[in-house]
């Protein structure tokens, strides 16, 4: 470790000399990282060699690009320990000139940068002193120092970094926040991957960040995780948009963002359920349903017909029960039918041989001419005996008997007769649409829940993804891809059978138990972190904790950790929301805001005819207010036609499509509207809490609705 000769923390006195040690620092760091990119370019420019090889230049490219884009934020923190060592926190690590060299900066997910995130005054661990340092581009502009020797009453950790962070304009677009991570995050960021991880939090209390730092440092704990990628779920593009960067900034590539409608590679959302709908196709009780529905397609064991050569071949019913039975066995359907497909070429195989053996055994005389006129082998080079002195195939003839039976037409389409390649969307759509069919798989279902089912004439609903995914999975892929391809996004987003190292699930409590089976599939090994507030569910489903949400999937093998302080919203607006949370049903308590913005929430009555006016008005205020940063009009559903078309250049968007977001100021137009639709004390709860500094509330007065 680095022996500091000065007293970094003696007061504002010695501000600049800390600034330029840490500028000294910073500066060294860099030259150092482009001396570590330049050795990775020579060495990655050698050609490798063998599997080994290549598949360590895939990790050295990958640490050369996390190093290359490392360019901000390289050093953010600083820890001088009670022993005298000092060492330097940044978004990835950067090692010493020599292996006995200390690094110059410690990976933020290293387990030695653990004090930076946890150390407390009460429990210094180990630790004097931490700083955060102020940079912008490669310029350290501050450093905020924090003595952990004294009381600090508030039990954050780096106040003055996090309220600068959290202070700072909106720019539409989520940003790191390694450098301020709280304790009770960090606890998260960091826990064991054994499962399913379900993250409850309230509105702004940072479970985003903790879901996508989570993701970064799993990959940085188990380097194997990028050989398969993470998926990232959020509830809509927008949402993914505003997450964008926060995975590459911190170093990591290995990503595909995904909403749940578009989970499945082909299909496309076209069509809108009822809610009610909705809500059927979301149980848990279709999973069976088609598992059911599935076997139910197993063909019936009948004698199949063959031709080769214009010879005629049978295998009895009784041996093909046998061989469906033996294919069908722990099974996809289309894995089982390329088995059987394989069983029944062998027995044609195998009775074109005996046959010829026979005929070999009848006719004494002319035994080549038959045996060519009739069974016509191809050429076989080598000189095996057989065929020629006594009917009996050689080997080589045996095979090359087999590729010909493989390529061979008609024996593919009596193959196909027997048991055809089938279509997911078409087997789902038949199941839908035939009532006796759901009676019989899914008798969960009321008569009037399999019409309603049923009423979807054509395209495909958000609801039906899910069910297709599970249809295609029980149905299995009809082309085989070879195992362990490289993970490439593209790649990766294509398969709809991709299994994925990690799976984050953003607004996890608006998945359905079918939505929550397809997050399961897609990561095998349950490697999951799920964050989100079952106070702001909105969707039809019926759950209302944790356990009802996920409990059909995971039964009991998932943990829950929780979030308590709120980041986003103010202690102003929060003081807004206990009534509303209360008229949602919610029994939680909102999250403790950590500041107060200095803005007191206000709101306008307005009638209906001055409803867009004095929008516009309200939203020029705003702008002008809060120039360099954000403003957000959401409104109530109904409203934002209107809106949209009446204020030109200005995103007005429903709750819903609020999720996850957040703006320095924010405009909820008629909350009433909000409240009175489904779920509407939740969707209101949501609008009221996107804002980082203001919210303006403008009420259409009593006839106005
Ligand atoms: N430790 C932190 N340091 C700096 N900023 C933070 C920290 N934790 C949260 N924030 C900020 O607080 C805001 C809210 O965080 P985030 O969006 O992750 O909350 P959330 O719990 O997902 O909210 P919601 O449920 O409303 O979607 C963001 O601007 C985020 O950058």
């Amino acid at each position: 470790m680095t022996e500091e000769t000065t007293a970094p923390y003696a007061g504002a006195a010695v501000r600049e000399d800390a600034i330029a040690e840490e500028q000294a620092h910073l500066d060294a760091a860099h030259e150092r990282r482009h001396e570590i990119v330049r050795a990775l370019g020579a060495e990655l420019s050698t050609p490798a060699q063998d599997a080994v090889e290549q598949a360590r230049h895939r990790g050295l490219a990958r640490h050369r690009t996390e190093l290359q884009r490392a360019e901000g934020g390289l050093v953010f923190g600083r820890l001088d320990a009670l022993d005298g060592t000092t060492r330097r926190i940044g978004r990835i690590g950067v090692s010493g000139a020599t292996d006995d060299d200390d690094p110059l900066v410690l990976d933020w997910r290293a387990q030695a940068a653990r004090p930076f995130y946890l150390a407390t005054p009460v429990e210094p661990l180990g630790q004097a002193h931490r700083r955060h340092i102020r940079v912008e581009g490669s310029t350290v502009t501050g450093v905020d120092d924090e003595p952990l020797d004294v009381a600090n009453a508030s039990g954050l950790v780096g106040e003055g970094a996090l309220f600068a962070a959290l202070g700072e304009r909106r720019t539409g677009q989520m940003t790191t926040a390694a450098a301020t991570l709280q304790r009770e995050q960090d606890k998260v960021v960091r826990a064991e991957a054994k499962g399913p991880l379900v993250v409850q939090g309230g509105p702004g209390t940072g479970k985003t960040v903790v879901a996508l730092h989570r993701a970064a440092y799993l990959l940085f704990a188990n380097p194997q995780l990028a050989a398969q990628g993470v998926l990232t779920l959020g509830p809509s593009r927008r949402f993914l948009d505003y997450i964008a960067q926060v995975l590459p900034a911190l170093g990591e590539t290995a990503i595909v963002a995904a909403t749940p409608d578009i989970l499945v590679p082909g299909i496309t959302v076209t069509a809108e359920d009822p809610r009610a709908t909705e809500e059927i196709k979301g149980r848990a009780l279709w999973q069976p349903a088609l598992t059911r529905y599935v076997a139910s397609l197993t063909p019936e064991a009948t004698a199949i017909e063959l031709f080769w050569q214009a010879e005629r071949y049978e295998i009895p019913a009784a041996t093909v029960g046998r061989l469906i039975a033996a294919a069908i066995s722990g099974r996809t359907y289309h894995g089982a039918r390329a088995v059987f497909a394989d069983q029944v070429r062998e027995r044609l195989v195998q009775a074109i041989a005996d046959r010829s053996e026979e005929l070999f055994a009848r006719v004494d005389d002319g035994l080549e001419d038959i045996v060519h006129q009739r069974v016509d082998f191809p050429e076989v080079a080598g000189g095996d005996e057989g065929s020629e002195a006594d009917g009996v195939l050689t080997d080589a003839e045996l095979d090359a008997l087999r590729e010909k039976i493989a390529d061979d037409p008609h024996v593919a389409v009596t193959v196909g007769r027997v048991w055809p390649v089938l279509d997911p969307e078409e087997e789902l759509r038949r199941l839908l649409h035939d009532d006796a069919a759901l009676r019989q798989f899914a008798p969960e279902l009321s008569a009037a829940e399999r019409a309603a089912v049923s009423a979807q004439q054509t395209g495909w609903a958000s609801g039906d993804v899910a069910l297709l995914d599970a249809i295609s999975d029980l149905l299995g892929d009809t082309v085989v891809h070879p195992p362990e391809e490289e993970f490439l996004a593209e790649r990766a987003a294509a398969r709809r059978d991709w299994v994925y190292g990690h799976v984050i699930v953003d607004e996890a409590q608006e998945l359905s138990e079918m939505q929550w089976h397809m997050v399961a599939r897609r990561t095998p090994q349950l490697s999951i972190t799920a964050v989100g507030d079952i106070d702001q569910a909105e969707t039809p489903h019926h759950h209302t904790t944790w356990a009802q949400a996920v409990g059909a999937v995971f039964g009991s093998r998932w943990t829950q950790a929780a979030l308590t302080i709120g980041y986003r919203t103010p202690a102003e607006v929060m003081a807004l929301t206990a009534p509303i949370l209360k008229r949602a049903g919610s029994l939680s308590e909102p999250p403790r805001a950590v500041r107060f913005s200095g803005f007191e929430p206000w709101e306008l009555d307005v009638d209906e005819a001055h409803l867009v006016t004095e929008t516009a008005r309200a939203f020029r205020e705003l702008t002008d207010r809060w120039s360099g940063g954000t403003v957000g009009v959401i409104a109530a559903a109904d409203r934002v036609p209107v809106l949209s078309a009446a204020l030109e250049n200005v995103p007005v968007i429903t709750a819903t499509q609020s999720k996850g977001l957040e703006w320095d100021a924010t405009l909820v137009i008629d909350p009433d509207g909000i409240a009175a639709e489904p779920r509407g004390w939740n969707r209101l709860y949501v609008a009221l809490t996107r804002s980082t500094q203001e919210l303006g509330r403008i009420n259409i007065g009593a006839a106005g609705r």
